[in-house]
């Protein structure tokens, strides 16, 4: 398979497509042709033996580096885990780790049908030369947190406008800025205003935490004397450029204002479980009130992987079981959640299979227990398999994996051991002095 990608014609023969035995074509980077009759000359021919086609995946709000930290602390409340356990850690991160780190996530994320993420960190002009080499999509953040200090938010602001600077210098469709204000209880209102107005000039999106705990929005009422939503909409920051991250603790007005200003809402419901945040996000008043409904892992120290059919499985069964309704949230739906509707939050076109979509396409092996019986291919997506069912993987076109194999596999997990050593015995330096 080819480490580069020079835009190579692909035929994917003998495919299930909703439950259909066909071809699929892709010329340029898009899907030319799907059926019986697709087929001709092509630079890369792929035996599907039956598979399963699918969309590719979007992750729509994560910490890709986090991979560093899988497993560093859990079982914790969300407040001590970031101060006492995960900020100390994250102190002593490099540009390095963060490139490394960030490829083990895109490994990670292709090996289970992920073809573009939405990532918010730190040294992220290195998470996108990760990006760029590994053939992902992304929509790529700063992390922005001033903690209410003038001097800090000057140089978040600088750091803000070199990320963008620099991702924009290369040239890549494929990779995209945005701003990344944290959340209200870490950025001030000056904060979140120039991340607003500078993301208006430079029309690029915004990756914002929201309602995540309870906490967050009994202290933000508090001490502003409204609520999180209201912060954000009055700094400007609720626009349908914005995916907006948890939203577990909405009311209805929250609601109605996130789907009156086009935002998206990014489900997270491994890390809100596991970080037992006590409420699953309104995903049918959002819905109703027509706010953007897309999924996200969050980072891999709270959830702990980056598998998005887990997630499409959590998110369908998370809301049946907490909002009382066993029609909510249907397989079709999560499917949406994880495919289309996550491209579009991150302004992409793909997500989708269909002629003309960009070439963004998973598909599972058929002979999978997961997949036997086939009554239904989505169902099975979403309530049987998971990342380990995917065989091959393409993202506009560039085929990332084929039947299991992901080309320099070996040296990104070596490269990420490494990083993880040397991040540990930094922060172990620190902790004995
Ligand atoms: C400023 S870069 C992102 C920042 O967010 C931290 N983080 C990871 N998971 C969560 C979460 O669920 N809620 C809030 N913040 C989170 C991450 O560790 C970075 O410090
Ligand atoms: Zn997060």
């Amino acid at each position: 398979m080819k480490e580069s990608y020079n835009g190579e014609d692909v035929l994917i023969k003998d495919v299930e497509v909703q439950g259909r035995r066909v071809n699929i074509k892709v010329e340029g980077g898009r899907f030319a042709a799907i059926g019986e009759e697709a087929g001709g000359e092509a630079d890369v021919v792929i035996e599907g033996r039956g598979a399963v086609a699918l969309p590719g995946l979007y992750n729509t709000h994560t910490h890709a580096a986090m991979t560093l930290l899988r497993g560093y602390a859990d079982d914790m409340l969300l407040q001590a885990w970031l101060s006492e356990k995960i900020w100390p850690l994250e102190a002593h991160l490099t540009g390095e780790d963060v490139y490394w780190g960030t490829q083990l996530a895109c490994l990670e994320m292709i090996r289970s049908g992920t073809v573009g993420f939405n990532d918010m960190y730190f040294f992220m002009d290195e998470a996108a030369r990760a990006v760029d080499k590994m053939g992902m999509k992304a929509q790529l953040a700063y992390g922005f947190i001033d903690l209410f200090d003038e001097e800090k938010r000057e140089k978040e602001i600088k750091a803000t406008e070199a990320l963008v600077s620099s991702i924009q210098a290369m040239n890549n469709p494929g990779i995209k800025a945005a701003v990344g204000p944290h959340a209200v209880y870490t950025v001030s209102e000056e904060g979140l205003s120039w991340c607003a107005e500078f993301s208006r000039q430079q029309n690029i999106g915004i990756h914002v935490h929201l309602a995540e705990t309870e906490q967050e929005v009994t202290d933000c009422v508090a001490k502003t004397g409204v609520r999180p939503t209201q912060v954000l909409d009055r700094c400007g920051l609720l626009t349908p450029r914005t995916v907006a991250a948890h939203c577990c603790w909405l009311d209805s007005d929250d609601c109605a204002l996130l789907g009156d200003r086009g935002v998206f809402a990014s489900h997270n419901p491994t890390s809100n479980m596991k970080l037992a945040v006590g409420r699953a996000m309104p995903y049918g008043l959002l819905k109703e009130r027509g706010a953007g409904l897309c999924l996200g892992t969050d980072g891999c120290s709270s959830n702990n992987n980056l598998d998005m059919f887990e997630e499409m499985k959590f998110a369908a069964l998370l809301q049946k079981f907490f909002w009382h309704s066993p029609t909510i949230l249907p397989a079709g739906e999560a499917l949406a959640m994880a495919s289309a509707n996550g491209a579009e939050a991150l302004g992409f076109k793909g997500g989708r299979l269909e002629v003309g979509a960009p070439a963004d396409l998973v598909l599972l092996d058929r002979r999978a227990a997961c997949n036997t019986p086939l009554y239904n291919a989505v169902s099975n997506a979403v309530y049987a398999c998971n990342g380990g069912a995917v065989t091959t993987v393409l993202c506009d076109g560039r085929v990332l994996m084929q039947d299991g194999v992901v080309p320099g596999e070996a040296e990104v997990l070596d490269g990420a051991r490494q990083a993880i050593a040397g991040l540990l015995e930094r922060h172990q330096a620190s902790v004995s002095e």
